[in-house]
């Protein structure tokens, strides 16, 4: 069996195992002789959590004898039904090994698949974890959903999950309540232009095998629709109710047919699992009626070990990746992002054996995405090198043509068009796939990753004419600002986009693209990104309120923290008086980027996070290099509180209301209240977490300092 494969069965058994069992689990692996092994060094194992034990029992026995020795040792230690379990799924992965083609590729991935942190939010508001395998389960209350929503922002991981999910199902390990699983992923639709019935889509999707129609049809309620990134979908779904479609054999327009398994018109007791970047999340909802949501936020410390260790196999090479990444602290930060995990890891590995690594960790979404093409372009040679700048500007083109027209797929005539075969020099950047179209094949490309294509798309609206010595490819006009108007007023399609517009506009970043591909790059667009910012945040509602000073929107962050340019960012700040956000997970990337505003904020006098959730990992034990001052982290609302206080301008009014606060937030305020100039009034409504002791705590803060509050709720 793969390595990854039979780590993911050790990892799951070893998660299943209570704190005492875990302990006693390794305490026979350093001392027992088991299936012919010798015992792995008690030193080692002594402070191993999960991941390390399995990283440690792959290391030492291989795969296969690692699940042996596993299964022997829970035997030894009278946990037979875990035993059982073990042998039990090692066997259905063994299956899985001989599943159709279709699902093999799947396979590849799965080797890779690390656990990502995913939560729900209850009635009483607060938000819990919740397993992939438990999304239709009932709830305290007994209620099942018909409707489950993946939330995710980009790169988070809700392609990979959903692929996951397929590849369990088919393999029996999950979702055995379903007869039958569907994958639809939108931008395939989007291809589908014409007429087909639900029968043919669902034909479609299982290409190769004659599908059982009619006992799919049958029973509805045994269906489960995974609709994948509902956000890429080009049309609307908001037609009248009475256009929708309520029989599988009726042939109509295909964004009709989609439209009426979304609002439940067509097979309306199936289940639907539809992913969706925030940004869609409101018009998602408008068409369901009781949905639940899960938001994945990404790996968490241990799941970023345990990804290097999946995606380099060696753990040597694991090993020297991860000191490197966790040496830069906010590096390792942004790779709780999946898709910064694999651009990281990707560089690594090219760079893992030449001397010196990595010059720098790069701090910013943009200076990743340099970093990524710096190292593609370091392989070219000759001719090759020479024809970048041209290809360059025309994968651009591409790219921004698809943005503004709401494309991720491009036919092949278009990309042979551009001259971007796959002779071309830039390959790597985009993916072919083979895509049914009526009763023919037609070949499609997709940029290897949608980040990439926003990524190409910004810096479109950088790059200079000037030296080209070909004609520039006919593309979408340069005019940012028309971009900008049209991702108004859109479901904010391509989020990413103007985040790298921001990012590209910085100095450094600029430099380093114009020395690694020879274009001439401008920060000529400055002041309509500054301006389109300012007024980004009056939106219909603000202007109703009379509250356009407020900042509402934790984006403007982002592309601020992108722009990294201390004059810049307060320039853009200016304007406003207040920061006000409600109801968001902020994952610790966020964190770091609210608080680099926050310090930045010269007229900030109300700050406002309601029902918002600070999520942060304990420490790692053998968390290598100390994290600097700066980044350290030690309670979960810990960069917030250096933000408030520290040397830029502070908020009089702070309001944290429900936002699910522990006693050692009341700690850290406690502590930094004692010594806050500016704050006056303090707002902690509804955190029932805190507890007695977290109140003490910060009334213990309070007195010992000399602060200025004057008022606490
Ligand atoms: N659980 C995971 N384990 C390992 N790698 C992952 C995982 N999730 C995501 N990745 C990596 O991150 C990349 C991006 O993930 P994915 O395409 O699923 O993101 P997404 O949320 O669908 O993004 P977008 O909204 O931009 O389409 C994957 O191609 C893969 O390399």
């Amino acid at each position: 069996m793969a390595p990854g494969r039979a780590g993911d069965l050790l990892l799951r058994a070893l998660e299943n195992l209570c704190q005492m069992d875990f302990k006693r689990f390794r305490d026979a692996l350093a001392h027992l002789e088991l299936c012919g092994c010798s015992p792995i060094p008690k030193g080692r194992l002594e402070k191993a959590d999960w991941t390390d034990t399995k990283n440690l029992m792959l290391e030492f026995y291989g795969a296969e004898a690692a699940l042996d020795v596993a299964i022997t040792v829970l035997e030894h230690i009278q946990l037979r039904n875990d035993a059982a379990l073990l042998r039990e799924s090692r066997e259905r992965g063994r299956n899985a090994e001989q599943l159709p083609a279709a699902f093999q590729g799947l396979c590849v991935q799965d080797a890779r698949y690390a656990r990502l942190v995913m939560v729900t939010e209850h009635r009483d508001e607060q938000h819990s974890s919740i397993a992939v395998n438990d999304l239709f389960k009932p709830d305290d209350e007994g209620w099942s959903p018909k409707e489950v929503v993946l939330l995710g922002a980009a790169g988070m991981g809700k392609t990979m999950t959903a692929r996951k999910i397929m590849l369990d199902w088919a393999c029996d390990r999950m979702f055995e309540e379903f007869d039958f699983v569907f994958y639809i992923h939108c931008r395939e639709g989007n291809l589908l232009a014409g007429e087909a019935s639900m029968a043919d889509l669902l034909a479609r999707c299982c290409p190769g095998s004659a599908l059982p129609l009619d006992a799919v049809l049958q029973q509805p309620e045994k269906l489960l629709f995974i609709i994948d990134g509902f956000d890429e979908l080009r049309f609307s779904v908001e037609q009248p109710w009475w256009e929708l479609c309520e029989e599988p054999g009726e042939r109509r327009p295909v964004d009709v047919v989609l439209a009426s398994l979304l609002r439940r018109r067509l097979l309306c007791h199936s289940s639907l699992l539809i992913t969706t970047r925030p940004a869609a999340l409101q018009s998602l909802r408008r068409l369901l009626e009781h949905e639940r949501c899960a938001e994945i936020l990404g790996f968490s410390e241990g799941d970023r070990r345990d990804y290097f260790h999946r995606f380099f196999g060696s753990a040597e090479q694991a090993a020297a990746a991860f000191r490197f990444v966790r040496g830069h602290e906010l590096l390792f930060t942004m790779c709780l992002v999946p898709i910064v995990c694999w651009i990281v890891c990707t560089v690594l590995r090219q760079q893992l054996g030449r001397a010196g690594g990595l010059a720098h960790g790069p701090r910013t979404t943009t200076g990743i995405y340099v970093l990524y093409l710096s190292a593609l372009l370091c392989s070219l040679r000759g001719r090759q090198r020479q024809e970048v700048p041209a290809v360059l500007r025309r994968l651009c083109c591409l790219a921004a043509g698809g943005i503004r027209g709401h494309r991720v797929l491009f036919e092949e005539k278009e990309v042979q068009g551009l001259a971007l075969g796959r002779q071309e020099t830039l390959p790597l950047l985009l993916n072919e796939h083979l895509f049914q179209k009526d009763i023919s094949c037609v070949s499609s490309y997709s940029f290897i990753h949608l980040s990439f294509q926003e990524f190409f798309a910004a810096l479109f609206y950088l790059l200079e004419d000037e030296g080209e010595a070909q004609e520039p490819p006919v593309g979408p006009s340069r005019d940012v600002k028309e971009l900008l108007q049209s991702y108004s007023s859109s479901r904010n399609y391509f989020i990413l986009t103007v985040r790298f517009l921001f990012g590209l506009l910085n100095e450094d970043r600029r430099r380093e693209l114009e020395q690694e591909t020879g274009c001439k790059i401008s920060a000529r667009i400055t002041e309509d990104l500054l301006e389109w910012l300012q007024d980004s945040q009056k939106t219909a509602l603000a202007l109703l309120l009379e509250e356009t000073g407020l900042v509402r929107d934790l984006e403007l962050c982002h592309c601020l923290y992108e722009l990294q340019d201390e004059r810049l960012v307060v320039t853009a700040l200016c304007p406003f008086t207040g920061l006000r956000l409600h109801g968001l997970n902020l994952n610790r990337f966020d964190q770091v980027v609210l608080a680099f505003s926050l310090r930045r904020f010269p007229g900030l006098q109300v700050l406002e996070l309601g029902h918002c959730c600070f999520l942060w990992d304990e420490p790692e034990d053998n968390a290598a290099p100390q994290p600097s001052q700066e980044e350290g982290m030690q309670s979960p609302i810990h960069l917030l509180c250096q933000a408030i206080t520290g040397p830029g301008p502070s908020a009089p009014l702070c309001r944290l209301d429900r936002c699910e606060l522990s006693s050692a937030c009341g700690a850290a305020l406690g502590s930094v209240l004692g010594t806050s100039p500016a704050l006056t009034e303090l707002s902690l409504a509804g955190n029932k977490d805190l507890g007695d002791e977290g109140v003490r705590l910060l009334c213990e803060g309070l007195r010992s300092g000399a602060g200025s509050l004057r008022e606490l709720r």
